[in-house]
C-alpha cells in the first residue's frame, strides 16, 4: 500500500464569539438542513434565521468559554488516530474537513492534493447516518470531485456509517459503566440516551436511515454495557416550527420525574466529541429542566473524544476500509430506501400531497413577501394601509 490519507468528516463549530454568525450562515445555507421547494430562497432564509439566532447561539457559547471546542478536539482525535494506526503498522495522513466552519472540507481537499496520497479513506465522526451530517458532507465531496480532475484519479472509499463498530461499542459502555458506578444505587441508575433530533420528515419522506441507526446503535450498547438498567431514548436540539422525530428530550426529562425516577445518566448517543450540545444544551439545559422534575441526580456520560477503545475503533475502521472494496461516493451519498424527495411538481385536485405541497410553497412565499416588507418598509401591506 502507498501513501494512505485518512480524511476526517465533522460539522465545525465557531472559534469565537464573532464566528457564530457567519457560522449560522453556512448552516442554514446547506439545502440538506433546511430542505426548501425554491433553491433560490435558501440563502435570503437563511440569513434570515441566522440573524434571529445569533443573539441566542452566541449566549450559549458564552457559557462554554466563547468558541467551541470541536476544532481541537477533532484534530487531537486526528492525532491520536495517527500514533494508533502507526502502531498497527500503518502509516497515514489525517486531514480534518469540517462541513461550515473552518478548517473548511475545501482546505482539508487543497491539503491532500498537494501531498500526493495513492489512498483516501473517507470517515465521517457521525456513528449514524442521516442526509443532514454525513450525507451533507459526502454531496459536498460528491461535487468537488466532479469539479478536479486531479481528485478523479485518486483512489478513495467511504465509510458510511459505523454504528455497530465493536470497539465504538465498547467505550460507549465503559464511559456509561464509569458514571453509573458513581452512583449509591448504580441498578438503580436510569440510562437517558439524548440523541440529535432531525425533522420527522427526513425520515418519513426522505429515507433517512437516521432513527434506524439510532434505535439499533441503543440496543448495542446496552447489550455490550450487560447491565439490568432501564432505558430511554429521546431526541434533542430541536430547531424551527416542524415536527422533529420524538419523544423531545425535554418532555422524556418531564415524563421520568413525574413517574419518580430520580437517578439519571444521560448519553449523548449521535456525538463524538464535546460541543454546544453536550455542554451547554444538556449540562445546563437539561439539568435544569430534569432538576425542576425531582431528578436530582443528573449526569452525564463524557463523549468518546479521545478515549483510547474509540481512538481504536478508528483505526481498525481505517484498516477494515482499505482491505475491502471501494465504496464510492455517489454510493454513500444515495438513500439507502429509494423514496422521491418532493412530491409532483405538477398540481392535482383535492386533498392530496401535491395540495399539501403547493400550499405549503405559497405560503412560504407570503412568509418571505412579509419579511421583505417588514425589512424594506415596502409592499403590499403598506399599499394597502395595513403596515405603516
Ligand atoms: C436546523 C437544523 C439542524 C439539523 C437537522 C441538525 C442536525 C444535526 N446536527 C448535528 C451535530 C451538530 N450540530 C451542531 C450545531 C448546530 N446544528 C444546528 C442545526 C441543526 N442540526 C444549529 C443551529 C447549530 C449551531 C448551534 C446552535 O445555534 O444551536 C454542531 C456543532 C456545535 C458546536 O460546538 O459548535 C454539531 C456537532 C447532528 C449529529 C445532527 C443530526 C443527526
Ligand atoms: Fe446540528
Ligand atoms: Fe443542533
Amino acid at each position: 500500500m502507498g501513501r494512505v490519507g485518512v480524511l476526517l468528516l465533522n460539522l465545525g463549530g465557531p472559534d469565537k464569539l464573532e464566528d457564530v454568525g457567519p457560522f449560522l450562515y453556512n448552516l442554514f445555507s446547506d439545502p440538506e438542513i433546511i430542505r426548501l421547494p425554491f433553491r433560490w430562497l435558501q440563502r435570503p432564509l437563511a440569513w434570515f434565521i441566522a440573524s434571529r439566532r445569533v443573539k441566542t447561539s452566541q449566549e450559549n457559547y458564552k457559557q462554554i468559554g466563547g468558541g467551541s471546542p470541536l476544532r481541537r478536539i477533532t484534530e487531537a482525535q486526528g492525532e491520536a488516530l495517527k500514533e494508533q494506526l502507526s502502531d498497527l503498522g500503518q502509516e497515514a495522513n489525517i486531514y480534518v474537513g469540517m462541513r461550515y466552519w473552518h478548517p473548511y472540507t475545501e482546505e482539508a481537499i487543497a491539503l491532500l492534493t498537494q501531498d500526493d496520497i495513492d489512498k483516501l479513506v473517507i470517515l465521517p465522526l457521525y456513528p449514524q447516518f442521516s442526509i443532514s451530517t454525513s450525507g451533507s458532507s459526502f454531496r459536498l465531496l460528491e461535487k468537488l470531485w466532479q469539479e478536479d480532475p486531479k481528485l478523479q484519479r485518486l483512489e478513495y472509499t467511504v465509510i458510511p456509517s459505523w454504528y455497530k463498530q465493536p470497539n465504538y461499542l465498547r467505550a460507549m459502555a465503559d464511559l456509561i459503566a464509569q458514571e453509573i458506578d458513581q452512583c449509591p444505587n448504580p441498578d438503580e441508575v436510569h440510562i437517558f440516551f439524548s440523541a440529535h433530533g432531525v425533522p420527522k420528515s427526513y425520515v418519513e419522506e426522505a429515507g433517512d436511515p437516521y432513527q434506524q441507526e439510532i434505535e439499533e446503535c441503543t440496543y448495542l450498547i446496552m447489550q455490550t454495557l450487560n447491565r439490568p438498567n432501564a432505558h430511554t431514548l429521546a431526541y434533542q436540539s430541536r430547531v424551527g416550527p416542524v415536527e422533529w422525530l420524538q419523544p423531545y428530550t425535554e418532555d422524556a426529562l418531564k415524563e421520568l420525574g413525574a413517574q419518580g425516577v430520580k437517578d439519571i445518566v444521560v448519553v449523548p448517543i449521535s456525538f463524538v466529541s464535546e460541543h454546544i450540545e453536550t455542554l451547554q444544551e444538556i449540562d445546563i439545559e437539561y439539568r435544569e429542566i430534569a432538576e425542576e422534575a425531582g431528578i436530582h441526580n443528573f449526569r452525564r456520560a463524557p463523549a468518546p473524544n479521545t478515549h483510547p477503545v474509540f481512538i481504536r475503533a478508528l483505526a481498525d475502521l481505517v484498516v477494515e476500509a482499505l482491505e475491502q472494496p471501494n465504496f464510492k461516493l455517489s454510493q454513500a451519498a444515495q438513500m439507502k430506501k429509494r423514496v422521491k424527495m418532493y412530491p409532483p411538481e405538477s398540481w392535482e385536485w383535492g386533498m392530496t400531497t401535491s395540495a399539501e405541497v403547493w400550499n405549503g410553497r405559497i405560503a412560504m412565499l407570503g412568509f418571505i413577501a412579509l419579511i421583505i416588507e417588514l425589512v424594506t418598509g415596502h409592499g403590499l401591506l403598506h399599499m394597502i394601509g395595513l403596515l405603516q
